[in-house]
């Protein structure tokens, strides 16, 4: 039993952070030995079970991630991109596996991730479930086969308290099919369409956020052309999927080497 890898949860009173806990207790390949909340959240020296409403589990809350990550074999963190960029400092002097699933960076915090895996096992995705990271691969070899007459437009739906757009699953999407056509997002990338915007360009890739409601995720990539659609889809109704992709990830780290990592080399998709 206390062979299983050690897990800590970041953000354990969010959304992810409660789903990954549960994911974490029922497996039978991992022991959570941590979770994190930020210094004067009213978890923080609670017992973990009582907090999510449910039994004692022996395990309280803490704020204090160096010493919760020095007893970690992995954290698993989806919090907000601020307190990610701390954690991947923290993880890497723990030499403990850093599984990101927070969406939202800026260039700047993308390097310092990029910094910190010089030292730690990073495994980083906008989206951790199967069948998005199947979709990226479907993605970029559609891009790949339908020429410029195909106008690509991505288009994603999420629940009313996400605060990025547009979603790092669109992000993926995106630089998929900018991949399959040869061209980099940042030049073809077209953002927040609003106003006399002029025609569409030729070869742009375009990016559309709904949000509403409890909407788990879901995301379409539309080629358009004169007189036929191709849509590709995908519809999460349960955060589980997410949160089994990062345990997944967080046990397939152990024991790699430093550098950053992503979900395609998870599941080995990358060579498809
Ligand atoms: N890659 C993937 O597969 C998925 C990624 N996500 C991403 O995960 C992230 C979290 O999503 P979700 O769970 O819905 O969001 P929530 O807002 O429900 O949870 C975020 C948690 O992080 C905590 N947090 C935020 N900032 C800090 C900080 N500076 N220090 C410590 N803790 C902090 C929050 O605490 P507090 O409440 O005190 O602010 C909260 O507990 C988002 O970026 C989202 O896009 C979500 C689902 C799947
Ligand atoms: O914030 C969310 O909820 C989600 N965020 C990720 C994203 O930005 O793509 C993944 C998933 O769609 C849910």
């Amino acid at each position: 039993m206390t062979d299983l890898p050690g897990i800590v949860i970041t953000g354990a009173s969010g959304r992810m952070g409660q789903m990954l806990i549960r994911t974490v207790l029922d497996s039978p390949r991992a022991r959570l030995v941590g979770a994190l909340e930020r210094t004067g959240h009213d978890w923080i020296g609670r017992d973990l079970g009582e907090a999510m409403g449910g039994a004692p589990i022996n395990l309280a809350v803490t704020d204090d991630p160096l010493e919760a990550f020095a007893r970690a074999h992995a954290v698993i963190d989806f919090t907000a991109p601020a307190a990610t960029v701390e954690f991947a400092g923290i993880a890497a002097q723990a030499r403990c596996v850093h599984v990101i699933g927070t969406t939202g960076f800026s260039d700047d915090d993308l390097h310092a991730i990029g910094a910190a895996a010089r030292h730690a096992t990073i495994i980083r995705a906008g989206n951790m479930s199967l069948g998005v990271n199947l979709l990226v691969q479907l993605t970029r070899k559609v891009a790949a086969a339908l020429d410029e007459d195909f106008d690509i437009e991505v288009i994603e739906a999420h629940h009313n308290q996400k605060v990025d757009a547009p979603s790092g699953t669109a992000l993926m999407l995106g630089e998929a099919a900018a991949l399959g056509r040869g061209v980099r997002l940042d030049d073809v990338s077209d953002r927040g369409r609003d106003g006399i915007t002029g025609k569409r360009q030729r070869g742009h890739i375009g990016f559309s956020a709904i949000r509403g409601g409890d909407i788990v995720g879901e995301h379409d990539v539309m080629f358009a052309a004169t007189g036929e659609r191709v849509i590709l889809r995908h519809i999460a109704t349960d955060r589980a999927v997410f949160a089994r992709g990062a345990l997944k990830a967080a046990l397939w780290g152990q024991g790699r080497k430093p550098g950053e990592y992503d979900m395609m080399d998870v599941l080995g998709l990358n060579e498809n």
